[in-house]
């Protein structure tokens, strides 16, 4: 296959990263939103040793399971690039691929639940984080075409709660008026990079985080002012990254009017949240992957439990009441005060939170000669170490509950701990992010000796 050639494909499979599969002349092409069941003719837009790259031209044969989307652009963008797949097929399509990988770990023997569904399909997220950029002389935000920095505007993000996307256009149209200039990525200038908006759907509390080149710029005062006045708004920051990178966050952020942190409700457990600290994307969902993760735990009153990757202190504090003493460890510094204060704020006086690597602090408490019956675990993709499982299997819980964002490194640390004599039966995958391919799961390792 070479580049700009057309061929014709019948598409077999979807990749993890949801792009249809085929084969021509025995080399492999993954196609952008190509369904499985489709014959497409498709463009090489990119022509590797042994596989190919290429979009859509035309559908010569279309799968019943196509759903028309709305928002094609951003289907394309990847901003949800599962939208144009019926949702039961999302969920099998998950479910699929966590078995797949269990195969290929040769632990077929563990069970795979069907995909818990979301309650809300679309207009899920209650945190976003757009692009700012000049687009034909004009201010605008969106999302940056698939392996691009090209930016295409949008106003209705599909999968954001549309509290969230009603504020960013109002702040949008806020920084036109004061005449505020975006990033200038190639001349590293100008001023907004990204916009931050973020929602407590449980009370409507909403926070704007201007992502900015300079820690000030002209006008910053009368656009604050102007945001404010936004219904909803309760806390306005500016988040400050100098740098010339990809990584949308800098270290610092300035508060500039209203509260320091939004509200927000997960079961009858209130929650303060501030502008660097991680909080599960999908509300309408976040209770149900708790409730899945306790409930298999099956806490008891003497029991001593570690909440591992802890962010604010969500799951731990979820789990105080049933146990008898909480202990959690997070890396990032606001969100362990975040995690102190919301166990005052809910009078949960057996929950203690530490500053630190997991890798790191488990290893310690191991060494101090830490028990454990219980360790929740809810790692970034990259999962856990060797170092902590090690540490962790040395408390000697006799289950750890693992809630996992990535099903590779998931699998890989079913056997990790599968070889320090822990068994598991059961993976559940849920949908935390409807419209797209990431998954989510929770599964139990329990202790055979
Ligand atoms: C997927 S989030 C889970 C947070 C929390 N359990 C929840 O449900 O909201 C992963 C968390 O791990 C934290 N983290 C990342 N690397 C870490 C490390 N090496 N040690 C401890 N925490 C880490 C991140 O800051 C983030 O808060």
């Amino acid at each position: 296959m070479q580049k700009n050639q057309i061929v014709e494909v019948e598409i077999t499979d979807l990749s993890y990263e949801a792009m249809g599969v085929g084969h021509v002349d025995g080399e492999t092409v993954f196609v952008t939103n190509a369904l499985p069941g489709e014959i497409v003719k498709a463009k090489i837009l990119k022509a590797k040793k042994n596989f190919a790259f290429a979009k859509i031209e035309e559908i010569v044969k279309e799968s019943p399971d196509r759903v028309k989307v709305p928002l094609r652009q951003s289907v394309q963008g990847g901003l949800a690039s599962l939208a144009h797949l019926t949702y039961d097929k999302q969920l099998a399509f998950k479910k699929r691929q966590v078995v797949e990988l269990l195969k290929k770990a040769h632990l077929d023997d563990i069970e795979v639940a069907d995909t818990l569904e979301s309650p809300l399909k679309t207009g899920y997220r209650n945190k976003a984080q757009v692009p700012v950029r000049t687009v034909k002389g004009q201010l605008e935000i969106g999302f940056f075409r698939r392996h691009s920095h090209d930016l295409v505007p949008l106003e209705d993000f599909f999968t954001n709660d549309p509290e969230i996307d009603r504020v960013l256009v109002a702040v949008r149209d806020i920084l036109r008026e004061y005449h505020v200039p975006a990033y200038d990525e190639e001349k590293h200038a100008g001023e907004v990079r990204y916009l931050e908006v973020r929602r407590g759907v449980a009370t409507g509390d909403l926070m704007v985080v201007l992502i900015c080149l300079h820690k000030d710029f002209k006008g910053l005062k009368e656009v604050t002012d102007a945001i404010s006045e936004i219904d909803g708004v309760k806390s306005i920051f500016l988040n400050h990254n100098p740098q010339k990178t990809n990584v949308i966050l800098g270290k610092h952020d300035y508060h500039l009017w209203g509260k320091k942190y939004i509200d927000d409700k997960i079961g009858d457990l209130t929650f303060e949240i501030s502008p660097q600290s991680f909080f599960q994307i999908n509300s309408s969902q976040t209770p149900r992957l708790y409730k899945l993760a306790i409930d298999q735990a099956d806490l008891k009153p003497s029991d001593m439990i570690v909440d591992a990757y802890s962010g604010i202190g969500t799951i731990g504090l979820s789990a105080a009441k049933y146990v008898r003493e909480v202990r959690g460890v997070e890396v990032v510094k606001a969100a362990v005060k975040d995690a102190k204060n919301n166990a005052r704020l809910n009078q949960i006086h057996n929950a203690k939170y530490y500053a630190g690597k997991a890798e790191e602090l488990m290893p310690k408490w191991a060494d101090e000669g830490l028990k454990t019956d219980v360790i929740f675990v809810d790692p970034p993709r990259k999962g856990l170490t060797p170092e902590f499982i090690d540490a962790a299997v040395k408390t000697g819980p006799e289950k750890v509950v693992y809630i996992s964002c990535n099903p590779a490194t998931l699998v890989r640390d079913i056997q990790l701990f599968m070889d320090q004599g822990y068994t598991n039966s059961l993976v559940s995958p849920v949908d935390m992010f409807p419209q797209t391919p990431h998954i989510e799961c929770v599964t139990v390792l329990k202790r055979t000796n």
